[in-house]
């Protein structure tokens, strides 16, 4: 596998979190996720987007809502000049999802799922890439994958995750993510 690639969860990395969030009117980016994406690529990452979205799964939003939301923001992207080469996500919730929805997916976060197929489909070598979170579920998915980074943004609900977390570094916004790539931060 000769690809690296920076994971990405969305919620609270990409855009502040808004708890369960479809609405293109409601999305924020977060302040300077573009430079930092736009120099990852230039420096031969692939941007990949990995997110759970158990809204769908407990009936808050359908796919639809979902899928349309995401082109908006690969095209908010596009005009910035960033490919995000696929977005992942799982509807699934163990316990809250409705009807077929309700599994304990492999692909949901902390479950390594999303990252695996993403190694597979596009030939990333995962102990060469970066998976960025905001929650220690996003931490442990790329732990459970073997991805070689794993990188906690601080925001405004993550204080527990923060002290126990397992993530190999802990930056105050994803601005700072260049610095993990000197392993001084
Ligand atoms: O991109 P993310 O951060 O994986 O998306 C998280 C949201 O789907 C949603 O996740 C959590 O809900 P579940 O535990 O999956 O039901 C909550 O933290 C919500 O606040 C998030 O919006
Ligand atoms: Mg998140
Ligand atoms: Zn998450």
């Amino acid at each position: 596998m000769k690809n690296k690639a920076l994971f990405l969860d969305r919620d609270g990395v990409i855009n502040k979190e808004k708890n369960y969030l479809f609405k293109i009117s409601e999305f924020e980016f977060i302040d300077g996720v573009f430079d930092i994406l736009r120099y990852f690529e230039s420096i031969g990452y692939l941007l990949i987007i990995v997110t759970n979205q158990s809204g769908i799964g407990r009936g808050y939003y359908t796919v639809k809502d979902f899928l349309i939301l995401s082109n908006w923001m690969l095209q908010q992207f596009k005009e910035e000049g960033i490919n995000i080469t696929k977005v992942y996500y799982s509807p699934f919730h163990p316990h809250f999802g409705i009807n077929n929805y309700k599994k304990d997916s492999f692909c949901r976060k902390p479950g390594p799922g999303m990252l695996i197929k993403a190694s597979s489909e596009f030939g990333v070598n995962l102990g060469d890439s970066i998976m960025v979170g905001d929650k220690e579920s996003d931490i442990e998915a790329g732990l459970n994958a073997g991805v070689g980074t794993t990188v906690l943004v601080r925001s405004g609900n993550n204080i527990g995750d923060i002290r126990g977390t397992r993530a190999n570094f802990i930056l105050p916004s994803i601005k700072e993510l260049k610095t993990v790539l000197t392993g001084r931060v």
